[in-house]
């Protein structure tokens, strides 16, 4: 028996930019050219900025292009939407990632639309959350798409199974449900209006919490033996005497832990897993671009049919 209840997703991640590594320097053997990925920053915030650079840095060490844009907060929606196109019509770009949140005057649903759906390595164009909604191959949300990989690494099969997803964000929640129903999982989504939730979370076998509030979900909520996935990267307010806050997500990761089967830790869980699997995307998309799709059994930690 395993008595290592820590999913050590920062591990998980950097053996899956190692696969994602060998396949690149195949594909840029084949094309003659990197796969490469263009992501667009609007405005300044210093998180959003952090996790840009990671990123670019990544991709760069994945053996893949990495194309950055910035643009002042204040820029208006027809330079974006521009930008957009352009990326869309160069042939090398494989994948465009508009960083979110975007300041509040730019219209999110209409720059999401502008990307062409087999660019959108994020998975949020409607054209692939309907592919998602109904079975057919997609681009899948990077961050339920890590979670899943990490579900199915520590537990198998996951038919069957009670999952909780806490949270409905199109970014998250919705996504995360869609996956593990296509797993077979039984699956419910709580949400701030949902009635007696420490109840209802009590019953899952597997939880995926995903609100963004932090430590909201106690010890006593988990059924012991329980799968926890904790997706929220919350910055609590500075110590006395400190600069920065710590870094928790949206469980009590001290309590839960001896609660449950296996969890998350925050940070080095969750967080690394999305920009993995943002590179694995690109990755797909760039062979899908030269007319050379990847076979799934040939995708690393494949999970989509
Ligand atoms: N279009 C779009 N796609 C995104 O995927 C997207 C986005 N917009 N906007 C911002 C969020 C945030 N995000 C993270 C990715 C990795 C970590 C990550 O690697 N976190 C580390 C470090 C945490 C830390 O110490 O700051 C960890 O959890 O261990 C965190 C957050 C992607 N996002």
């Amino acid at each position: 028996m395993s008595e290592n209840k820590v999913i050590d997703g920062k591990d998980f991640a950097e053996r899956l930019r190692g696969s994602i590594a060998t396949l690149a320097a195949e594909f840029e053997a084949k094309a003659g050219r990197k796969a490469g990925l263009a992501v667009v920053l609007v405005g300044e915030d210093p998180a959003s900025q952090v996790y840009v650079s990671s990123k670019g840095k990544q991709t760069v060490a994945c053996g893949m292009a990495s194309f950055e844009y910035k643009l002042p907060a204040d820029a208006d929606e027809a330079t974006l939407l521009g930008m957009i196109e352009q990326l869309n019509a160069d042939p090398a770009v494989d994948g465009i990632l508009v960083q979110l949140p975007l300041p509040r005057h730019l219209d999110e649903q209409k720059v999401i639309a502008t990307i062409s759906p087999d660019k959108d390595v994020d998975g949020f164009h409607v054209t692939n959350a309907g592919r998602l909604a109904v079975g057919q191959a997609g681009y899948v949300p990077c961050t339920p798409l890590g979670c899943l990989m990490l579900l199915k690494d520590r537990l198998g099969d996951l038919s069957g199974m009670n999952a909780v997803v806490i949270g409905r964000s199109n970014i998250v929640g919705k996504p995360m449900a869609q996956l593990l129903l296509a797993e077979s999982c039984t699956v419910t989504v709580a949400h701030s209006r949902t009635k007696d939730l420490p109840e209802v979370v009590r019953r899952a076998d597997i939880v995926v919490a995903a609100v963004g509030r932090p430590e909201m979900v106690k010890a006593d909520w988990i059924k012991p033996g329980a799968t926890v996935i904790d997706v929220g990267i919350n910055r609590l307010p500075p110590a006395e005497g400190k600069t920065k806050g710590r870094i928790v997500g949206d469980v009590d990761y001290q309590g839960a832990v001896q609660v449950a089967g296996a969890i998350t830790p925050v940070p080095g869980g969750v967080g690394p897993m999305t920009i993995a699997v943002l590179l694995r995307n690109a990755l797909v998309a760039a062979y899908d671009h030269i007319g050379a799709p990847l076979a799934a059994e040939r995708l690393p930690e494949n999970t989509i049919a």
